[in-house]
């Protein structure tokens, strides 16, 4: 037999389709419970069974097979230890998943495609997402986030109308603003699963905060939460007050250096005309970047190129230049002693 608690896992999406794939399982444990993954952090696992949310690890044999995600549906059963461990997934009704990578998340009512007025703004980007729902089979619904500080909204509109297929949802949407934000109350039914896609600095976690702010308790289940803000560094499921549920992921792809230049090929071809090769453009003499480019952007470039940085480092890189910054900053501190002495 397996417990679940209808009432309180519909607030976290659970519907008739996902009940009817429970008849196949059968549960080895007194006390399997239905829950569903909340949190997937390297070999970490979260899971919500209506009541509260822990940590689980998956049985072996369910490794070996087709990958989990946030947003999965499983079996838990607890040890004599009281560890608690997935024994059964349930097969997803679709999955965010792209091809020769980990799925993103699974059980998803409406994807939402968050794209920058801003220079984020990047209609083959966008055409990417749009081809992944649809191939799940999710309908999507494009946010055009940041229109307060786009000062060519109207055109940038123009040429996404031309572009996407007619009839695909879209709207502005100021993060920062929360009579901007209720427009998207339409979407966020009780039980309702929302996944937002989008790249780094797109808004997307500006967006989930501004979704899940206020704190209340409901059912059982933890709606409105408190895992605070955050920057998306792992997928993760937060709980808005009118009961939806909204899956944040970081930008798509694990970043390589082609990936960005392409981003960025415009302060990339810019750069080659700053006087010095290794310009940082972060005010150096004869620059030819830092004027020419929205400053947000540029922020955004140096931090995907730190994460590029860190991806291509090994432990030992790692450790070296944290050494060299070390002695950079001694005998920094050691030449401000000197001048002042
Ligand atoms: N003015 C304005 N600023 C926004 C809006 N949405 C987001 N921002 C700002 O844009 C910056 C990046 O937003 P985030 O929400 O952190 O972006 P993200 O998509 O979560 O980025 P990652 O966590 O790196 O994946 C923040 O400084 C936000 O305050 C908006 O609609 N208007
Ligand atoms: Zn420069």
């Amino acid at each position: 037999m397996i417990d679940f608690d209808y009432e309180a896992l519909r607030r976290l999406g659970l519907n008739n389709t996902i009940i009817s794939r429970l008849a196949g399982i059968s549960a080895s444990l007194p006390g399997s419970r239905l829950c569903r993954i909340t949190e997937y952090q390297r070999d970490r696992l979260t899971l919500h069974d209506g009541a509260a949310e822990f940590s689980a690890r998956a049985l072996p044999r369910l490794l070996a097979g087709s990958p989990l995600c946030v947003g999965d549906w499983v079996i838990a059963e607890s040890n004599a230890l009281n560890e608690v461990w997935i024994s059964e997934r349930l097969s997803p009704m679709n999955q965010l998943a792209r091809a020769d990578a980990p799925p993103i998340a699974s059980n998803i009512d409406t994807a939402l495609l968050v794209m920058g007025l801003d220079g984020d703004f990047n209609l083959r980007r966008l055409e990417r997402y749009l081809a992944l729902s649809a191939s799940a089979e999710i309908a999507p619904l494009i946010i055009l986030s940041k229109p307060d500080i786009s000062d060519d909204a109207d055109e940038k509109i123009a040429a996404l109308i031309a572009r996407i297929p007619p009839g695909t949802d879209f709207m502005k949407i100021n993060g920062t603003d929360p009579d901007s934000v209720a427009q998207l109350n339409g979407w966020l039914g009780a039980g309702q699963t929302i996944c937002l896609l989008g790249s780094s600095g797109a808004g997307k976690s500006t967006l989930t905060n501004a979704l899940t702010g206020a704190l209340q308790e409901t059912g059982g289940v933890r709606h409105g939460d408190n895992r605070g803000r955050h920057t998306t560094t792992a997928r993760s499921m937060h709980f808005c007050p009118s009961g939806a549920c909204i899956i944040d992921t970081p930008g798509l792809r694990s970043l390589s250096p082609d990936s960005l230049s392409s981003a960025f090929d415009d302060i990339e071809s810019l750069a080659l005309q700053c006087q010095f090769r290794d310009c940082r453009h972060d005010g150096e003499p004869g620059c030819a970047v830092a004027g020419h480019i929205d400053p947000d952007r540029l922020r955004n470039y140096h931090k995907l190129q730190r994460e590029v940085r860190r991806n291509q480092q090994t432990a030992l890189d790692r450790i070296a230049e944290r050494n060299k910054w070390k002695s950079l900053m001694k005998s920094a501190a050691v030449r401000s002693r000197m001048k002042r002495g």
